[in-house]
């Protein structure tokens, strides 16, 4: 699917921007670090534009509210379970390791505050320059991967997002024994 095409199905009702740097796409999965036998989710998955290179991991689930681009993730994504809905649901009720994110700031502030109650590994989440991951720091090691805006996005997204990577503390301390 090219820039044009992914222009087309955007919709800035939805915040509908689309990552497609390579090389922040590169480090989105890096931080991710996804393991072979991981479980995945990624919610907002928009086109498909993160998921369809995610790393080998033994499951990808996609979650997107909007139902216009659930075909599309079906074509692009082929090998992954594409669930349309709300994510602030589904991360409830799904079980993953690793968790995915680049959703309209609202909803990743809400999404914010269910984070401790989850069992993840590793979340990375693109969130605005205001929302506050301080809050998570007792649970999670919180740190800041890169920054993504304009180009980075199809089509280029006006504001500066960041991604941020949280691991789970006692995740962390079992893999370091
Ligand atoms: C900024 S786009 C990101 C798309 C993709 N992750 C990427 O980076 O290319 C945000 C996506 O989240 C979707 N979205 C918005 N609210 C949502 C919600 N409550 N649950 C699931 N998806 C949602 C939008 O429709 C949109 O496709």
């Amino acid at each position: 699917m090219n820039n044009d095409e992914l222009s087309v199905l955007a919709d800035p009702m939805f915040e509908q921007y689309f990552l497609v740097s390579p090389d922040k796409l590169a480090l989105v999965y890096e931080a991710a670090g996804i393991r072979p036998d991981d479980a995945v989710l990624e919610v907002g998955a928009g086109a498909g534009t993160v998921a369809r290179n995610m790393p080998p991991c033994k499951s990808l689930t996609v979650v997107e509210l909007d139902t216009r681009l659930i075909d599309t993730l079906r074509r692009q994504v082929p090998h992954a379970t594409v669930i349309q809905g709300d994510a602030l649901r589904l991360v409830r009720e799904l079980r993953y390791d690793v968790l995915i994110g680049n959703l309209p700031n609202v909803v990743t502030e809400a999404l914010v505050d269910v984070l401790p109650e989850l069992s993840f590994r590793t979340a990375v989440l693109a969130a605005g320059q205001r929302t506050d991951f301080d809050r998570l720091r007792e649970t999670f090691d919180v740190s800041e991967v890169t920054t993504i805006s304009g180009a980075d996005f199809t089509p280029p997204q006006p504001s500066v997002s960041r991604i941020v990577r949280l691991t789970r503390r006692d995740a962390h301390t079992s893999q370091s024994v």
